[in-house]
């Protein structure tokens, strides 16, 4: 499994992502606009990437710190963790890492200003191996749930490069091949960034799982035509009420497997769960640049100058979806993520 992100020989290798699958290219990022930029340019991309990235991007900002009054380290701290929250504003992920690093920073009033600088790294680092295990979690629950054989759907890339590993909607895929089990998965390419043709494709052709890529517009006949067995996406944010809000085009999906009684799943890692949000309606959706959608590699694939309307997200009410699988379990309607996941 392609790993997007490092932490070896003290430096942060970030996997460019708008590079593949045509080129695996590793740069390293020493500052937190590098990570800053990384994340809004979407470099990285990925719920809990994002916030992994956006961990080590504390750590960075910390490191440039030469002065050990706690004040005045906390002031940069926030300073920072509030300029790195500005990339992105779906993925609850980067929200939930920063405050995660912020409040380590706070308990480190009494270190010297290398170990305060350390011990902000090891949690950096301790989230990201926090989210390997989360991952497989996620995955051995789901396979509690499917079956050997079984013909998946899968939209975005919510696999090994949206996460530290095995993915989160991915996992099962990964854990099932570990078993001997034979999955056939359809990858939807997923317009217009085309995370699910260019990185889906690529992470599960390459190890071996049997993928076959379509068009965002070809998964309706599958499911007619009783092709495909369970739907699995990853998510962005999910709110209190279940509502969740993944990548643009998720929603249709749910609404087709509901006509076609096709189970909806999404795969969850608790972090992604934002209870400060109420409902769907609440989940800020990005806005992306139109050229996004009118060029792709800088070839035009629309007319000079035309309108665009490109969010990034869409919500999913949680009517919608058969189960929501976390690594701590398995949750069924009604969603009620305060009962402690309702798991
Ligand atoms: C493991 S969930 C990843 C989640 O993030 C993707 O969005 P983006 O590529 O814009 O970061 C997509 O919504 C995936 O489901």
């Amino acid at each position: 499994m392609i790993s997007p992100i490092e932490w070896r020989d003290g430096k942060l290798y970030i996997l460019n992502q708008l590079k593949l699958p045509v080129e695996k290219e590793y740069n390293v990022k020493s500052t937190v606009e590098d990570v800053f930029y990384a994340i809004k340019d979407m470099e990285l991309r990925g719920a809990p990437l994002i916030g992994i990235a956006a961990a080590y991007g504390v750590y960075l900002a910390a490191k440039e710190i030469d002065f050990n009054n706690h004040q005045e380290f906390m002031k940069h701290i926030e300073e920072k963790t509030e300029y790195l929250a500005q990339s992105r504003p779906t993925a609850v992920n980067l929200f939930w890492a920063l405050d995660r690093m912020k409040e380590k920073a706070k308990t480190l009033e009494n270190l010297s200003l290398d170990d305060k600088k350390k011990s902000l790294l090891e949690e950096a680092i301790s989230i990201h191996k926090e989210d390997e295990a989360i991952n497989r979690s996620i995955g051995e629950n789901f396979l509690k749930l499917l079956k050997d054989g079984m013909t998946i759907m899968t939209h975005c890339n919510a696999g090994s490069l949206a996460t530290s590993k095995y993915g989160t909607a991915t996992s099962p895929m990964y854990l099932a091949k570990e078993k001997g089990w034979s999955f056939k998965v359809f990858a939807n390419e997923t317009r217009p960034y085309l995370q699910g043709a260019r990185l889906t494709a690529y992470e599960l052709h390459h190890s071996g799982v049997d993928v076959t890529l379509i068009c965002d517009n070809m998964a309706g006949s599958l499911m007619a035509e009783g092709k495909i067995d369970a739907i699995i996406t990853g998510a962005d944010r999910v709110a209190a009420n279940g509502d969740t809000a993944n990548k643009i085009g998720t929603l249709q999906l749910a609404v087709m497997a509901k006509h076609y009684g096709v189970p909806f799943y999404v795969a969850v890692p608790t972090p992604t769960i934002d209870l400060s949000t109420p409902t769907g309606k609440e989940i800020p959706i990005e806005e992306r640049g139109s050229h996004e959608v009118t060029n792709w590699f800088g070839k035009a694939t629309a007319p000079e100058g035309i309108k665009v309307f490109n969010p990034a997200f869409d919500v999913t009410p949680h009517q919608l979806i058969t189960a929501i699988v976390t690594e701590k379990g398995i949750i069924y309607p009604p969603y009620n993520m305060s009962r402690g996941w309702g798991c």
